[in-house]
């Protein structure tokens, strides 16, 4: 599929950073005389993210070609994005331009803000073909995008988005700025008055939220927190409750505050001493290490954001298991978060198991034993495991396992990982037995002609002999070994 993206800023980079990084090749009009630069910076910090953010090996990423122009940027796209600046008779503008070269079936979504589809359509030759697809800041991070125009291109819309990983939700009436940034006005206006007012600074308000309920907003959102904060009686009691609050005087959320030169300084300079340190790139960086960790723990619990990060996973896998992996496979990677390090400053004993894990499931992917033959009440539980701590392993290092088939029968395969560093060295190997089981019944089950072939196939490059710990427990020492002796 082809993306033509317009705009290459804040927003437009982080588009082609996702279309890029999930494979697809992008063709950029952007006239800025710096615009090569700042999106290879986003594109750097994307990559950099999504290698933390994702188990799985990562698609090629596509190519980014620059166009001298919106008619050679958009000719032959499947999709346009256009993230140009909020000003409407410079989207009109662009949007003519777009629809003059662009494929009569393109679709072209605008990353506006606040402009509603039926402002956007003004004097277009195809309206119905013009969105708002609205995302988030990183782009290349959080999933949600708002898509508001209806009709069989938004449908058309949603399945791309959704393929590169998106959370599209369509909005059913055009509102002005849609409801992502309605919402967040609402606290930004009263954010404001705080800081106008002098009851707060941007720090306080900030660890107010990063501390507090901002917590709570990345796994669930505003109704399922209050429908828990009513207790037992659930969101009936909460709104009994509270409702009263609404009309007493907690918010000036009617009033706008005067942007004047006397706010604009007192913010800049509270925001200077808070975040002056970092640079932007820096502070982008952090944001995303955080993003990543908040990701996994959502992947954890498979809720949220965290499936759409496991969905993604599994059609990595399931990419990557199409052509020959070769053999022994390497079907995992990861890279080390900083949460994985210990207080001895290297990879915790537990995390070499769950990368060992991973990299099951990603074999388990690969023969055909993946989410939906799961769905038929049938999978694979991992019944022993030896695992050999061989290295120190440090934050930040990728990490690639290599894994062969030591042997399989009806029921049971027996598989060997070794974690390999980026210089080839072997920090761990982990050996283990799993089992196919019926899952309804809870018993072991014959696995059926598809999983035995794609296991026979493996069988046959396996070569031997086994690494001589194979089948090897852990050796004995001390006064119950020589009891035992
Ligand atoms: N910054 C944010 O947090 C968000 C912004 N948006 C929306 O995304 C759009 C873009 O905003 P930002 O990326 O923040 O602005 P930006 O100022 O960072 O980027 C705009 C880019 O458009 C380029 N541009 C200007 N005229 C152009 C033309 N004729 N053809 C092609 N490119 C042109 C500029 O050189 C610049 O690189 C706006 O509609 C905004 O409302 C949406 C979500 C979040
Ligand atoms: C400030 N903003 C209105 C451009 C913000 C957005 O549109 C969404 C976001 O990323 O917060």
């Amino acid at each position: 599929m082809k993306i033509a993206a317009i705009g290459g800023g804040v927003i437009g980079g982080g588009w082609i950073a996702r279309f890029a990084l999930s494979g697809h090749d992008v063709a950029v009009f952007d006239p800025h005389p710096e615009a090569q630069r700042i999106v290879g910076e986003v594109m750097a910090n994307a990559a950099r993210a999504w290698e933390k953010l994702f188990q799985a090996p990562l698609p090629d990423p596509g190519r980014i070609t620059w166009a001298g122009s919106i008619a050679e940027a958009v000719a032959g796209a499947d999709y346009v994005q256009e993230s140009v600046p909020e000003r409407l008779d410079l989207k009109h503008h662009i949007l003519a331009e777009i629809e003059a070269s662009a494929p009569e079936g393109t679709i072209i979504g605008s990353s506006t803000s606040g402009f509603k589809p039926s402002e956007l359509r003004v004097g277009a030759r195809h309206p119905a073909r013009i969105l708002v697809a609205h995302p988030f800041n990183p782009v290349y991070l959080l999933p949600v995008v708002e898509v508001v125009g209806g009709g069989a291109a938004a449908g058309r819309a949603c399945e791309i988005l959704a393929a590169v990983g998106m959370k599209p939700v369509q909005i059913a009436r055009e509102i002005d700025a849609h409801i992502g940034d309605r919402l967040l006005e609402a606290v930004w206006r009263e954010a404001l008055w705080l800081v106008k007012d002098g009851i707060a600074t941007t720090e306080e308000i900030d660890d107010i939220i990063r501390f507090g309920f901002g917590l709570r907003w990345a796994q669930m959102g505003l109704f399922e927190t209050y429908r828990i904060a009513g207790g037992e009686a659930g969101m009936r009691h909460f709104l009994g409750q509270f409702g009263p609050a609404l009309k007493w005087p907690w918010t000036k959320l009617m009033d706008v505050p005067e942007l004047d030169e006397a706010l604009i300084d007192t913010i800049a300079a509270q925001s200077d001493a808070q975040s002056g340190a970092h640079s932007i790139r820096e502070l982008e960086r952090i944001r995303d290490d955080n993003l990543v960790g908040i990701f996994q723990a959502l992947k954890a619990t498979d809720w949220g954001a965290g499936r759409i990060v496991r969905e993604m996973e599994n059609g990595f896998y399931a990419r990557e298991g199409r052509p020959a992996t070769g053999y022994p496979l390497r079907l995992h990677q990861v890279i080390v978060p900083g949460g994985w390090v210990d207080y001895n400053g290297h990879m915790t004993e537990f995390r070499y198991l769950q990368a060992f894990g991973d990299a099951t499931d990603a074999v388990l992917i690969h023969i055909g034993l993946d989410e939906a033959y799961r769905a038929t009440g049938f999978s694979a539980y991992t019944v022993e495991t030896h695992i050999r701590h061989l290295a120190e392993v440090k934050a930040g290092e990728r990490l690639t396992v290599e894994t062969r088939l030591l042997g399989h029968d009806g029921k049971r395969m027996r598989l060997h990982h070794a974690i390999l560093r980026a210089d080839g060295s072997v920090a761990a190997t982990g050996e283990h037995m799993l089992l196919h089981v019926d899952t309804d019944a809870g018993r072991a089950a014959p696995m059926p002609a598809a999983l035995l072939a794609a296991l026979a196939a493996l069988a046959a490059l396996e070569r031997g002999p086994a690494p001589d710990h194979a089948g090897v427990g852990i050796r004995r020492i001390g006064a119950v070994a020589e009891a035992q002796a």
